[in-house]
């Protein structure tokens, strides 16, 4: 839990409840990080915490992930009433609404099967699938990262379009092109969250691109650790977020 000085400085930061959309990132941020994606948890205090956060903003809460829309609604419900995810190739405006695809190049199926076959050869290396790409997971084993990466630099030099996506203890192999900035972007221009100022947190490189663009659109970009230190410091600070104050004013 934040101190209350620290708190207040945090929220004296945010626009107004009627004027802020609120965009977050999810490993890493909302939820703490796990030895494998399926094995991550959500308290319900977070789910709480949205919930209440959502109302405040007139609905104008969302997630954007680099994982599968699929995984996010796994987890989340409908709790967000956006998702964009595979770090922006896909958004969701809205709970039950199509997904929209960005069209970007095709993967070669090889990469994926030599991957495989690495994953199946080597203990701990797991592969993820995504739509447009997957992601090379090592944190089993460490040990493995560097050849991992060499593998996925051979494959992205040898086709134009794709490129590498620097994870936390992973490599994403994906089609370039999109990035979160975009995804907020495209997030920020419907209904609930146009004509707000977006407030996106995040944790890791991927995230650097919305927090550029939440705050080039004249909003606020916070990132852990440096603004909150992990991410139970970031639930506790939602949790009294929504708490605090009322109607026009987050309590400041
Ligand atoms: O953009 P995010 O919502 O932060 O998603 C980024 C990636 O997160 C997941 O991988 C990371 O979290 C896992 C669970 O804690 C962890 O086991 C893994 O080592 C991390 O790299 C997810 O699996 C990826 O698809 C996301 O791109």
């Amino acid at each position: 839990m934040t101190d209350t000085s620290e708190f207040h400085a945090q929220i004296s930061q945010l626009p107004p409840p009627d004027r802020t959309a609120f965009l977050f990132d999810f490993d890493g941020t909302l939820v703490d990080i796990a030895p494998t994606p399926d094995s991550v948890v959500v308290p319900d205090t977070l789910k709480a915490s949205l919930r209440a956060l959502r109302g405040r903003v007139g609905g104008a809460l969302g997630v954007i992930s680099g994982r599968a829309i699929d995984q996010i609604d796994h987890f989340l419900d409908d709790l967000p009433y956006a998702v964009a995810g595979e770090h922006g190739i896909a958004v969701r405006h809205a709970p039950g609404a199509a997904i929209e695809r960005a069209d970007l190049p095709v993967m070669p199926a090889a990469w994926l099967e030599e991957a495989d076959a690495v994953a199946a050869r080597v203990p701990g290396v797991l592969v993820e699938r995504k739509r447009a790409g997957f992601v090379l997971h090592f944190r089993a084993v460490p040990a493995k990262g560097d050849a991992l990466r060499a593998m996925a630099e051979r494959w992205v030099g040898s086709a134009p379009g794709f490129h590498i996506q620097a994870a936390k203890m992973a490599w994403e192999i994906r089609p370039a092109g999109v990035d979160k900035g975009h995804a907020l972007n495209a997030v920020m221009a419907s209904a609930p969250f146009a004509g707000r100022l977006p407030v996106f947190v995040g944790d890791d490189v991927t995230d650097d691109d919305a927090i550029a663009q939440a705050r080039a659109l004249g909003g606020v970009g916070f990132r852990l650790p440096e603004d909150f230190a992990d991410p139970t410091a970031f639930r506790g600070f939602l949790a009294r977020l929504a708490a605090s104050g009322e109607g026009a004013s987050w309590g400041v």
